[in-house]
């Protein structure tokens, strides 16, 4: 694992040597977190911050310029290998739930990334000052279960604005000749008020599989994705931007995404949630996915070749828009441009 210097080396802005509290400093730091197990910190004016856990590559937290968590991460949680941890934003590759032999959303949700020094440079440069570039790359044991070598990037950045940006760069490394396949997800955790409150908008009139119907094709018929009950589906053709109404807080997600045409959405409800080891029994109420992800159509990289998979995370009050149920004129409203994210 690397260490607290090395680790600010590797990220963007003036970081200090990690403790086990934090104190304000630079924009980058890394500290133990729960269980002793690794994180860094990556925060921009005001109280906006996130935090990334090594195991797993998995955002925990993101806090807007209040300080208030916009991600929702279990209270049973268990920050522990082999365990992915319940919330935030689980990374599911080399395969999304049980399309394949792998275990339930592969492997790299519960492997520990490297913090990486200087990785290939992006074709855009990076303006943010808070990022970290993390790395992950099999084992032996890992080769026994999916016989392909790889290089997975990921770089998370906190914007001056407190968008939370997270871009996957997938390589191909095998030097057999072969190609490989994977299916990959973003499986975004969402704080809201009451789920009951809440509407996914964009994804009205598109198909989906439907998870809890033995993945049977339908048309969504509804103007949004409301919740009344377990919802567990996975939409196809998504368009690059999708808004997460919490009415309650009066607060919009804006969900925008590259590479990555496919959108789960879920919510366990009360039946699965008590199912659910590391999960409260009522914390239904207070979480959603969405989750940008590419499943149907497998991702194919021959050896040499790189995959990209962006997602961009805001959060903007609803009286920006207010009256305007219409996704496009919600998505305006964003701070993000909308040429950042191809
Ligand atoms: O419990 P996990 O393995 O983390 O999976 C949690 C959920 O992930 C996705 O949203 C799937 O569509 C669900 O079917 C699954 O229940």
């Amino acid at each position: 694992m690397s260490t607290s210097s090395s680790a600010t080396a590797a990220a963007g802005g003036a970081g200090e040597e990690g403790a086990a509290q934090p104190q304000q400093v630079g924009p980058v730091q890394t500290c133990k977190g729960v269980n002793g197990l690794e994180k860094v910190v990556l925060r921009e004016v005001r109280s906006c911050s996130a935090e990334v856990y090594l195991y797993g590559g998995h955002v925990t937290s993101w806090k807007d310029e209040h300080g208030e968590e916009l991600l929702f991460v279990s209270n049973k949680a268990i920050f522990k290998p082999p365990k992915a941890i319940r919330g935030g934003i689980p990374i599911c590759f080399p395969q999304f739930s049980n399309f394949g032999n792998l275990e339930q959303h592969g492997f790299a949700r519960n492997r520990t990334w490297s913090i990486e020094n200087d990785p290939p440079p992006f074709p855009v440069p990076t303006s943010n000052r808070a990022y970290v570039d993390l790395i992950l790359t099999p084992t032996e044991e890992d080769l026994k279960i999916w016989p392909h070598s790889f290089e997975f990037r990921l770089r998370v950045a906190l914007g001056p604005g407190g968008d939370l940006m997270l871009t996957s760069r997938i390589r191909n490394t095998n030097t057999d000749g072969k190609p490989f396949s994977f299916t990959f997800a973003y499986h975004t955790y969402f704080s809201i008020s009451d789920i009951s409150e809440v509407r996914v908008e964009g994804l009205e009139t598109l198909d989906y599989l439907d998870n809890l119907q033995e993945r049977n094709r339908y048309t969504e018929q509804g103007d949004a994705i409301v919740f009344e009950s377990e919802l567990d589906r996975i939409y196809l053709g998504t368009p690059s931007k999708i808004a997460i109404i919490d009415h309650e807080k009066k607060r919009t997600f804006v969900v925008r995404k590259g590479g990555l045409p496919d959108a789960v959405v879920w919510n366990p409800w009360d039946k699965k949630a008590k199912a659910m080891s590391d999960f409260g029994d009522d914390e239904y109420k207070r979480m959603v996915c969405v989750e940008a992800a590419a499943i149907e159509k497998q991702i194919t990289l021959k050896p040499g070749e790189e995959w990209t998979g962006k997602l961009e995370l805001s959060a903007v009050p609803s009286s920006y828009y207010s009256g305007q149920l219409d996704p496009d004129r919600v998505l305006q409203d964003s701070s993000v441009p909308e040429d950042s994210i191809s």
